[in-house]
C-alpha cells in the first residue's frame, strides 16, 4: 500500500508531468494550421498536441520506473499490464475534439493506480490554468493560476501552498435552486436525451451544462454542477483521475444501468455508461 511518504514523493512528478504536457498542448493550440489531425483505429481524432503531450509525460514520468498506460500507447498487451501493481493511467489530451474546435475545454489526466484503484490524481486544464489534485482519503483540491510551463519543477510544499479544498464553499456554488446537469458537448446519444427527459419529469427547470473533457468531473467536484450523465463510450483514462477528484470532494460515480462501480485495468479499456453526482446532489 502506498504510504504517506511515497505519496509525497510521487505528487511532484504527477503535477509537473501534467503542467509540462499542458505547455506542449498550448504551443500547438496557437497554430491551427499545424494540428496534423488524423483518425485512430476507433475513428477518434488525434493531433500533434496529443502526441507531444504523450511524449512529454512519458519522458518526465519515465524515471519513476512506474509503467505507463496511456491513450497514446493503448496497444499495450493485456497480458503485459494485467498484473501491474502500480501504474500511471494517462490521457495526455482529453477532449481532442474540443481542442480542434478551439473551445478551450480540454484537459490532461494522470492517475496513479495501485492494484487497479486510483490513489492519486491530477486533472490539468491548461487554457484556464487550473490544476485539480486528489489523494485517496486525503481530499480534493484546486490550485489556480498554474500557467503551462515546459520546465515545471514544483516541489511538494509549493504544490500544497495556496490550494483550495473541494467542494468550494462560495455562494456561486450552493445552494442552487435548479438541478444542473452536465453532458458531453460533442458526444450525446438518444439515450442521453431520454435520461434527461426522465430527470425533467421531477425537475422541470433543470439546466443543461454542455462541457467537453474530464473538466465535467472538476465542475462536479467544485459543486458548480450537480449531475453528469454519460451514455457514450469513454475509456479508463478519461475517468480514473476525475472519479477520484469527485469522490474526494464527496461525490460519486455509478455505472448504468446496474448501479455498480467503474473498474480499471480491464481487458477492454472502454467504460460502461455511468452517472456522477456531486456532494450536494439531491437526486
Ligand atoms: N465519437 C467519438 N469521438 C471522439 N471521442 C469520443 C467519441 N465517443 C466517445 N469519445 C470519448 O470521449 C472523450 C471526450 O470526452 P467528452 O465527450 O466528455 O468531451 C474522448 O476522449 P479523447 O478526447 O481523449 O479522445 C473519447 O475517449
Ligand atoms: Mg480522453
Amino acid at each position: 500500500m502506498i504510504n504517506d511518504k511515497v505519496r509525497m514523493y510521487l505528487l511532484p512528478p504527477l503535477i509537473n508531468a501534467a503542467v509540462r504536457a499542458g505547455a506542449s498542448i498550448m504551443n500547438v493550440y496557437k497554430n491551427l494550421d499545424d494540428y496534423d489531425i488524423s483518425l485512430k483505429d476507433d475513428k477518434t481524432p488525434i493531433t500533434l498536441a496529443d502526441r507531444l503531450a504523450h511524449k512529454t509525460i512519458r519522458e518526465y514520468l519515465g524515471p519513476t520506473r512506474i509503467p505507463i498506460l496511456s491513450e497514446e500507447g493503448r496497444e499495450m498487451l493485456y497480458d503485459e499490464r494485467r498484473n501491474w501493481e502500480l501504474y500511471w493511467l494517462v490521457d495526455p489530451l482529453d477532449g481532442t475534439v474540443e481542442f480542434i474546435k478551439g473551445n478551450n475545454e480540454f484537459t490532461v489526466n494522470i492517475a496513479l493506480m495501485e492494484n487497479n484503484v486510483c490513489m492519486g490524481a491530477v486533472i490539468y486544464v491548461p487554457y484556464f490554468e487550473k490544476l485539480y489534485i486528489a489523494g485517496r482519503d486525503a481530499g480534493s483540491y484546486v490550485k489556480e493560476h498554474v500557467a503551462p510551463d515546459s520546465g515545471a519543477e514544483y516541489t511538494y510544499d509549493e504544490i500544497v501552498t495556496g490550494w483550495t479544498r473541494l467542494p468550494l464553499e462560495c455562494e456561486a456554488v450552493r445552494p442552487h435552486p435548479r438541478l444542473r446537469v452536465a453532458v458531453s458537448r460533442s458526444h450525446q446519444t438518444p439515450e442521453t436525451a431520454e435520461h434527461i427527459a426522465r430527470l425533467r419529469a421531477t425537475h422541470p427547470d433543470l439546466e443543461i451544462v454542455e462541457q467537453g473533457s474530464s473538466y465535467k468531473f472538476c465542475l462536479l467536484a467544485e459543486g458548480r454542477v450537480d449531475y453528469y450523465v454519460r451514455t457514450t463510450h469513454t475509456y479508463e483514462w478519461d475517468t480514473a483521475a476525475g472519479e477520484l477528484i469527485l469522490a474526494e470532494a464527496g461525490g460519486r460515480t455509478r455505472t448504468l444501468p446496474d448501479d455498480g462501480v467503474l473498474r480499471y485495468n480491464e481487458k477492454d479499456l472502454r467504460n460502461p455508461w455511468f452517472v456522477c453526482r456531486s456532494k450536494y446532489c439531491v437526486i
